[in-house]
């Protein structure tokens, strides 16, 4: 078995929990709230930019020209095609996508971020395309999955979004790939290390989608003081 298979099977729970959670539901259904859609978008423009940074950090750490290339190659898809979501989500709540840059990471987005940069600044090439991975292939699991399970009409409001994931087959097989020729020359412990990577990615996926549901904020008693 492929090592991103045995991924795969792993970390199916964490698959399902996903594919089932409210704010994905709230996707397919066409129905969201707008609060759980801005904290969404505010905080998605911010991760994506930590995941374009945990790239750049990959590349600083590679040593072959192939893995450079390809990092390159994955980060523009960050950089321009996931605008189009991103607008997406902006039309249905009636807001300029503008607004919604330079907010700072709420605490799950910024552990996430933090943990995928842990793993490109002190692992290997392996171990930060496994850290990676899942931002990737669980949105393209979402996609599949509410293509499939709901009309998605071209006056369904999340279309765009659906589509723009649905249609990333190629760019996960191709991260798997990649991924998989690592672990062919890793070592069981490097291997264990890209196992906690990918997992730990996983888990900070679904707490995403939590942290959007429940519009989650740093604790803070100072606005309340100020506005006293
Ligand atoms: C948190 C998160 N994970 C994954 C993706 C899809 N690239 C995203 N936009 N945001």
């Amino acid at each position: 078995m492929k090592f991103s298979e045995e991924l795969k099977l792993e970390n199916e729970d964490i698959f399902t929990l996903i594919k089932n959670h409210p704010f994905v539901e709230g996707i397919g259904k066409g129905i969201l709230s707008v609060d759980a859609v801005r904290h969404y978008v505010q905080a998605d423009y911010a991760y994506l930019n930590g995941f374009m940074k945990t790239i750049g950090s990959a590349i600083g750490n590679a040593n072959h020209r192939n893995d450079i290339a390809y990092f390159s190659a994955l980060m523009q898809f960050s950089l321009h095609d996931e605008i189009q979501a991103h607008l997406c989500f902006c039309e249905y709540i009636n807001v300029n996508y503008e607004d919604l840059q330079g907010q700072p990471l709420p605490p799950t987005g910024d552990h996430y971020v933090k943990h995928m940069m842990y793993h490109a600044q002190t692992g290997t090439t392996g171990e930060a395309i496994s850290a990676l991975l899942p931002c990737p292939w669980t949105y393209y699991e979402i996609g599949k999955y509410l293509n499939e399970t709901w009309q998605v009409s071209d006056n369904h409001p999340f279309q765009i979004w659906i589509q723009c994931y649905a249609n990333t087959k190629q760019d996960v097989e191709e991260m798997c790939e990649r991924l998989d020729e690592h672990a062919r020359h890793a070592s069981e412990k490097e291997k264990a290390s890209m196992k906690i990577a990918f997992r730990k990615s996983c888990q900070l996926e679904y707490l995403f989608w939590e942290m959007a549901m429940s519009t989650e904020e740093w604790p803070s008693l100072k606005e309340d003081i100020n506005n006293e």
